[in-house]
C-alpha cells in the first residue's frame, strides 16, 4: 500500500457525452511533464477507468507533523514544498472539466471562497496573492481589530480591485453581535474535570479559580443544570449554584482556558438585541466605506434585518444583508429571517455550540436548501480547514466537508483562523479551490433546472432565465448576461447552469458585489446605445481575453425587471457563434 497513496474512479466526472472519450479526456488533463511525475506508467498505457496517483514523500510528510504551535507567517507560507504544490495541481488538472473555456482556473471554479482577513493577511502582498490564488469576498470580523486597522484593508482590497483587469473581490463586514466572551487573564489557566470554577459579572477579575463575563445579565439567563460551552464546545463547565454576581460551575471537559474566549449556553441564546450599540457604529464604517455586504450575528427574527435595511435605504446605502444563522432563536424562525435578508450563513461555530452538535450537518443542508429554494445567497462557515491554521495540508474529514457544502449547493464556503491568524492561508486558499473545481467536475449538469419554487413565479425573468439555462445546459455553452442591478446574473446563478455566467455590467459595485455568487463571472463594461453593438463588444472582450474562444456558443440573455435596451427589444435569449 505504500506507493499507492489514492485510487479514485473518475468515471462521473465524464460521463456527460459532451467531455469525449474517457481516454482522451484523461490524456487531455496531463500536461506531459505532469504527467510522467503524477501517473504511474502503468495506469496511463491502460484505458483505465481509474486513476493512480503516486506520491509515497507526500505520505512520509504527514506521519511527521508539525508541533501545533502557529509560526509568524511569510508571504509564501513557507515551509515551501515542491511535491506539495505538484500534488495539487495534479489534482486541479483532474477537476479541470467543468464547461466554460477560461484559462483562468480560479475564475473556473462556479464555487465562491471568502476569506476572513486577518494578522497573517493584512498586508498588501498577501492580499494580492489571496486574490490570485482564488478568495473572491474579503471579510473582515468586527470582534477584532479596530476601524484603522480594518480601514486599511478595505483601501488595499479597493486598491487591488481599481488595478485588476479581470478579476474583483467583494468586501464584507462581519458584525460582532452579542457575543458573550471571557475576561482576560494574565495567562492562559488550566481548567481540570471535576474542579469548580466560577463566571462573574464584576470587571477586571482574572485568577486561576474565577473570571469576569462581558455580559451583565449572564447570571440571569443561566440556570442550575445549564451546560456552558467555552470556545464553541472546546471545554465545557456545568452550573452548579448561583449569586447575584456570579455562576459557580464544575469542570466536565476541561482544557486551556485563555483571554476573550466565547462563552455559548447549551440550547439557549442571550437576551441581548442582535445588533448592539458596537455594531450600529461597524455598520456606519461598512456605509461610509460603501462595503458590499453585512454578515449579521446572531439574527433571531426577521425585524432585526428589516430595521438594518430600513436604515440602510435612509442613508441611501446598496448594502446586502447577510444573516448569520448561529443562534438556538434563529431557528423556528428561518423561513422569515431569510426572506428578509439577501443570504444567509451557516456559522457552525456558533450554531454547534448552542444546539447539539449531530444538529449542524443537518441544519446546514436545510439552510442551504431554503436559500435555493428562495434565491437567496447561501454560504457555509467555520472550521472547514481548521487543521491548516497550523498544518500544511488538511484532514481527509476537512477535504470532505468542502465537498459536501459544494455538492449541496453553496454560493461560498468560508476561512476564518485559517486566513486571519493561520500558518497557511495561501496553501488553504489553493485546497478550498482545488477540492472545490474537483467536486465540481462530478456534478452532472442537470439538462432541466430544478425548480426555484415560488420566488420567482410568474416573472417574465424568471422565465428568461430558467430557459437560458436549459438552453446553455443543452448546447454545453457558457450564459452571456447584460445587468446594471445584478438581478438577472443572480436569477441565473441559482438556476446553477452548468457553464459559467459571465455578467456584464456597468456599475462597478454590482461587478464587485456578484463577485460571491456560484458560478458568476462578472466583468465591467461601458454599455452602449445600441444593444447589437454592446453584444458584439462583450464577446469580443470575452474571446480577447481567453474566456471564449473563435467559433464557440454562447447562449446570451437580455431580460430583468427593467430591461436595458428598452426601445430596441425587451426580453430576447439568442445563441451567438463568437
Ligand atoms: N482583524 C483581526 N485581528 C486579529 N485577529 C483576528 C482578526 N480577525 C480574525 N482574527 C483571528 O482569527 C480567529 C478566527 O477568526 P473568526 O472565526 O472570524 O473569529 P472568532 O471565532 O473569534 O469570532 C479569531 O479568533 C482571531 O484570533
Ligand atoms: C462564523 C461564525 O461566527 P464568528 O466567526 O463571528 O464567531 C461562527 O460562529 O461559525
Amino acid at each position: 500500500m505504500a506507493q499507492v497513496v489514492a485510487t479514485r474512479s473518475i468515471q462521473s466526472s465524464f460521463s456527460s457525452p459532451s467531455h469525449g472519450s474517457l481516454q482522451s479526456q484523461v490524456e487531455k488533463l496531463k500536461p506531459p511533464s505532469l504527467a510522467s511525475k503524477v501517473l504511474g506508467r502503468n495506469e496511463r498505457s491502460n484505458s483505465c477507468r481509474a486513476v493512480r496517483v503516486n506520491m509515497p514523500q507526500i505520505i512520509a510528510r504527514r506521519s511527521t507533523r508539525a508541533e501545533p504551535q502557529v509560526l509568524p507567517v511569510s508571504p509564501e507560507d513557507v515551509p515551501k514544498s515542491e511535491e506539495q504544490e505538484q500534488y495539487l495541481q495534479a489534482i486541479q488538472q483532474l477537476g479541470d472539466t467543468s464547461v466554460g473555456m477560461w484559462s483562468k482556473p480560479t475564475v473556473r471554479r462556479k464555487t465562491k471562497i471568502v476569506c476572513t482577513i486577518g494578522p497573517s493577511t493584512n498586508t498588501r502582498e498577501m492580499i494580492w496573492k489571496l486574490a490570485e490564488a482564488g478568495m473572491n469576498v474579503a471579510r473582515m470580523n468586527m470582534s477584532h481589530g479596530d476601524h484603522a486597522s480594518h480601514q486599511k484593508v478595505i483601501d488595499l482590497v479597493k486598491e487591488y480591485n481599481a488595478q485588476s483587469k479581470d478579476n474583483v473581490i467583494a468586501i464584507m463586514l462581519d458584525t460582532k453581535g452579542p457575543e458573550v466572551r471571557s475576561g482576560d487573564l494574565p495567562q492562559p489557566i488550566m481548567l481540570k474535570p471535576g474542579q469548580e470554577f466560577t463566571f462573574t459579572i464584576q470587571r477586571g477579575v482574572g485568577t486561576a479559580d474565577c473570571v469576569s463575563v462581558n455580559y451583565d445579565d449572564f447570571v440571569n439567563d443561566v440556570e442550575v443544570g445549564d451546560m456552558l460551552l467555552v470556545d464553541g464546545g472546546m471545554m465545557s463547565l456545568q452550573v452548579k449554584s448561583k449569586t447575584e454576581e456570579s455562576v459557580k460551575c464544575e469542570v466536565i471537559d476541561g482544557g486551556e482556558l485563555k483571554s476573550r474566549r466565547h462563552l455559548n449556553v447549551r440550547g439557549k441564546s442571550a437576551t441581548l438585541p442582535s445588533i448592539t450599540e458596537k455594531d450600529w457604529d461597524d455598520i456606519k464604517f461598512g456605509v461610509d466605506n460603501n462595503i458590499d455586504f453585512y454578515a449579521v450575528s446572531f439574527v433571531k427574527d426577521a425585524a432585526v434585518v428589516h430595521e438594518l435595511k430600513n436604515y440602510l435605504k435612509s442613508c441611501g446605502a446598496d448594502i446586502h444583508v447577510i444573516v448569520k444563522i448561529e443562534s438556538a432563536d434563529s431557528i423556528p424562525n428561518l423561513h422569515s429571517i431569510i426572506t428578509a435578508s439577501d443570504g444567509a450563513m451557516v456559522a457552525r461555530g456558533d450554531l454547534g455550540a448552542e444546539l447539539p452538535i449531530e444538529e449542524v450537518p443537518l441544519l446546514q443542508e436545510e439552510i442551504i436548501n431554503i436559500c435555493r429554494s428562495m434565491g437567496k445567497a447561501v454560504i457555509v462557515a467555520t472550521n472547514m480547514l481548521e487543521s491548516m491554521i497550523v498544518h500544511p495540508t488538511p484532514t481527509r474529514a476537512e477535504v470532505s466537508d468542502i465537498a459536501i457544502a459544494v455538492r449541496e449547493g453553496a454560493d461560498a464556503v468560508m476561512l476564518s483562523g485559517e486566513t486571519a491568524h493561520g500558518k497557511f492561508p495561501l496553501k488553504a486558499v489553493k485546497v478550498m479551490h482545488t477540492v472545490s473545481l474537483r467536486t465540481e467536475a462530478t456534478i452532472v449538469g442537470g439538462e432541466t433546472p430544478t425548480n426555484l419554487g415560488q420566488a420567482f413565479k410568474n416573472h417574465m425573468s424568471e422565465m428568461f432565465a430558467f430557459h437560458a439555462t436549459m438552453m446553455s445546459n443543452t448546447l454545453g455553452t457558457s450564459i452571456v448576461v447584460f445587468t446594471r442591478t445584478g438581478f438577472m446574473a443572480i436569477l441565473l446563478s441559482h438556476y446553477r447552469p452548468s457553464g459559467t455566467i459571465f455578467a456584464f455590467t456597468n456599475d462597478k459595485k454590482i461587478q464587485q458585489r456578484l463577485a460571491s455568487y456560484q458560478g458568476v463571472c462578472p466583468i465591467y463594461m461601458e454599455f452602449l446605445d445600441c444593444a447589437e453593438e454592446t453584444f458584439t463588444s462583450a464577446l469580443s472582450l470575452l474571446q480577447k481575453q481567453g474566456m471564449v474562444k473563435e467559433g464557440e456558443q454562447v447562449a446570451l440573455v437580455q431580460s430583468g425587471r427593467q430591461p436595458i435596451w428598452r426601445l430596441q427589444s425587451t426580453h430576447n435569449i439568442q445563441v451567438r457563434k463568437v
